[in-house]
């Protein structure tokens, strides 16, 4: 039986120098809940990211991913574990179209080894074109399919999000993280990237989201944990987590930059 729970992280921890910017903090997500990490500047969400990703070694903490342990110490492996992410700052193949970023997702996921598609054999060709369907099918479901030819650096920043979002879809991930995707967006793109975030949830998935944007938290999210200097100060329900006082002073307190 597959666990209900898709990600269950425990005890995570990571230091800079004197900066203890992730203590002890544990969480667990439900297959198909929206779980929002939200936090003022410097409160570790990124950090937390950067640890279940892989980007970042943790200096403690136990990971599990669908019921299984994995150790996150490389990007690619947590990959093909099944995390995929987006980045808070867009990273995609600026002079690659938007159909080839998809694709460079969904190779995370394929068979055809160096050697096949240095030579073009012929089931390498035929796995290369069933890949470039499904990419233009992603394409199509975050609403970009009309810009598959087009240079990614091309794309409007709305769009470019959404195909970020399509390539961490390509790689069929068990958990898929988003790294603040409202940020920069105007109000009608927020409306859209909402719709957007529900549907992948409605499909199955299970997301778990750092956003600024209170609105779109509150709205989307079914639990949310709340960090402030690294500590998990609060675990709920977007509605309990409002009014708890911790982080009502988290975001009110002095010392931080709110949004
Ligand atoms: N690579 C790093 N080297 C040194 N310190 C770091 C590094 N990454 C993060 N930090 C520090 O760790 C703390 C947590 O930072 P982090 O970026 O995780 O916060 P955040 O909640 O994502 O903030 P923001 O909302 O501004 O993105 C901060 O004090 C930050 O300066």
């Amino acid at each position: 039986m597959t666990s209900q729970i898709v990600l269950k992280v425990s005890g995570a921890s990571k230091r800079f120098g004197g900066v203890q910017a992730l203590s002890e903090v544990g969480l667990s997500i439900e297959r198909g809940q929206v779980y929002g990490l939200i936090g003022p500047n410097g409160a570790g969400k990124t950090t937390f990211f950067n640890v279940i990703t892989g980007l970042y070694t943790p200096d403690g903490g136990s990971f599990e991913l669908g019921g299984q342990a994995y150790r996150p110490e490389a990007v690619h492996q947590v990959a093909r574990a099944g995390i995929a992410r987006t980045f808070q700052n867009i990273r995609l193949f600026a002079e690659m179209t938007a159909l080839e970023n998809v694709m460079v997702g969904r190779h995370v996921r394929t068979q055809a080894g160096l050697l096949g598609a240095v030579l073009r054999t012929k089931a390498c060709r035929a796995e290369e074109a069933a890949i470039a369907a499904r990419a233009q099918e992603l394409l199509d479901y975050v609403g970009i399919g009309r810009y598959a030819e087009f240079k990614a650096r091309t794309l409007s920043y709305g769009d470019q999000r959404r195909l970020e979002i399509a390539r961490a879809l390509a790689t069929d991930p068990q958990l898929i993280a988003l790294d603040e995707p409202a940020a920069g967006m105007n109000a009608s793109e927020k409306v859209v990237l909402r719709e957007l975030i529900d549907r992948i949830r409605k499909d199955g998935r299970t997301i778990l989201l750092i956003e600024h944007d209170v609105k779109l938290v509150m709205g989307l999210c079914d639990r949310v944990t709340v960090l402030d200097y690294g500590k998990q100060i609060a675990e709920g329900t977007p509605y309990d987590v409002q009014r708890n006082e911790k982080v009502i002073e988290a975001y009110l307190g002095a010392g931080h930059k709110n949004h």
